[in-house]
């Protein structure tokens, strides 16, 4: 597939569910005026119309991005996802139509960390289940079963940039920090690598969950992990619903197992603020359940708007990848008065030699030429003299194994 360079107030961006008005705003000054935006996701049929004729799509959480809607997107060349995970979207479905897929790595970490620490605190204080008690009328002035988190365990599933966050700001408070995780990791200030899940369960106070959706964290707290946890222990999930098996979990605060829970995702969450939220843990006192806002402060989604908005517009500018979940990762310089060739194939062997015979053959002058791989995606980047890029685009989009290229002017 092939695609001239576009106006850029032809360039469409389809922005979803919300996003800060900060996208629209670093896209406006990039020169991009051509946007749509909703607040809320839309449901599949109506996705599918609005994609259509979209080039950029911006996403949170809540929207799908499956094979389905891929097959619908015919023009799209990169999707920004408004936050850290990509489960959302199906990276091969991308990946297979050289769609870039971003993220924000980093902007909401910090506020999923306080999020925590906060319930932890109010948990192991009982104050979820006075504060209910007190909106009823009652009064529940007592200190059995409340605790300081000075000196209390805090077991950490996921020892990556909340994990870790999280432990930093634990330990400052008094807790002893200890963490779980698939990959073996440098422990930050005196927190403390276990070596194995049922090791971590059996022997924190909190334990709280920060892995991505992968089918490895598929229910990975279900029964037998609850049954490890100590009595009393808290148990909070502000990674994804998936992680922890809602029935198992509610049938252990039913049998009064644990001390309570904080819960941010669920496995089915309402698709808007104006849909019922449906859950057996609604009858329990002693847990926060909140509406997916670990991520969810002023600060965290105006970065993000931000940081993600820059990196479609680079994308669409220039052609950099930097930090792509799905994609080589390419930066690269401007590309004044050359017209600038991408060209995104399947990684076979052969391709390189093909793209350069395209060169050699028709004599079109190379100005500079960038390559980055994955173990299934190339992507070169060549800048050649204005006036010979048609026909050699035209050579490149007919190489066997090209999944898409474009040129930039
Ligand atoms: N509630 C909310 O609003 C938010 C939720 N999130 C969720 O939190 C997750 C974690 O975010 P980050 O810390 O930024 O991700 P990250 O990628 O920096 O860290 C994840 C860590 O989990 C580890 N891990 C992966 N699979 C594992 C397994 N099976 N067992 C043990 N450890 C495993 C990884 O090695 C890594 O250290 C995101 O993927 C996202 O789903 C992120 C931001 C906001
Ligand atoms: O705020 C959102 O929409 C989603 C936050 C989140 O879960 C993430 O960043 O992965």
């Amino acid at each position: 597939m092939a695609q001239q360079s576009l106006p850029k107030d032809k360039i469409k961006f389809l922005l979803l569910e919300g996003v800060h008005p900060s996208a629209v705003e670093t896209l406006e000054r990039d020169g991009y005026t051509n946007i749509e935006f909703h607040k809320k996701a839309l449901p599949p049929e109506e996705l599918k119309k609005a994609i259509a004729g979209a080039h950029f799509v911006g996403i949170r959480s809540r929207t799908q991005l499956t094979e389905e809607i891929f097959e619908a997107a015919k023009k799209l060349v990169a999707v920004g996802c408004f936050c850290i995970g990509t489960n959302q979207v199906d990276l091969n479905a991308a990946t297979r139509r050289g769609v870039a897929v971003f993220n924000a790595p980093f902007s909401n970490t910090r506020s999923v960390a306080e999020l925590v620490i906060a319930e932890a605190i109010l948990l192991l204080r009982g104050v979820a289940e006075k504060n209910a008690a007190a909106h009823r009328g009652e009064w529940m002035k007592t200190a059995v079963n409340s605790y300081e988190i000075r000196g209390k365990k805090l077991g950490i599933v996921g020892y990556g940039n909340i994990g870790m966050q999280l432990g930093v700001i634990a330990e400052s408070m008094g807790m002893q920090v200890q963490f779980y995780d698939v990959v073996n990791k440098l422990p930050l200030g005196n927190a403390r690598q276990v070596p194995s899940l049922n090791n971590l369960l059996g022997n924190s106070d909190v334990v709280s969950l920060h892995v991505p959706e992968t089918g490895a964290t598929q229910d990975m707290i279900g029964a037998a992990e609850l049954a490890q946890m100590q009595q009393g222990a808290i148990l909070i999930n502000a990674s994804r619903g998936t992680v922890v098996d809602i029935d198992a979990l509610s049938e252990a605060l039913a049998e009064g197992r644990l001390g309570g829970a904080g819960i941010d995702v669920f496995p089915v969450e309402p698709r808007s603020n104006d849909d019922e939220f449906i859950s057996p843990l609604r009858q329990f006192d002693n847990t926060f359940l909140t509406p997916h806002i670990g991520g969810s402060t002023v600060e965290a989604q105006e970065n993000i708007g931000m940081e993600v908005a820059e990196k479609l517009a680079k994308y669409s500018d220039n052609g950099t990848t930097t930090s792509s979940v799905n994609f080589p990762e390419v930066a690269l310089p401007e590309h004044a008065g050359s017209h600038r060739l991408l060209h995104i194939h399947r990684n076979v062997p052969g391709i390189m030699s093909a793209i350069n015979n395209v060169f050699s053959e028709t004599g079109v002058n190379v100005s500079a030429q960038y390559l980055q791989t994955t173990e299934e995606v190339g992507y070169v980047v060549i800048d050649v003299d204005a006036e010979y890029s048609d026909v050699a685009l035209e050579r490149l989009a007919a190489i066997d194994g090209t999944i898409r290229s474009r040129v930039l002017f």
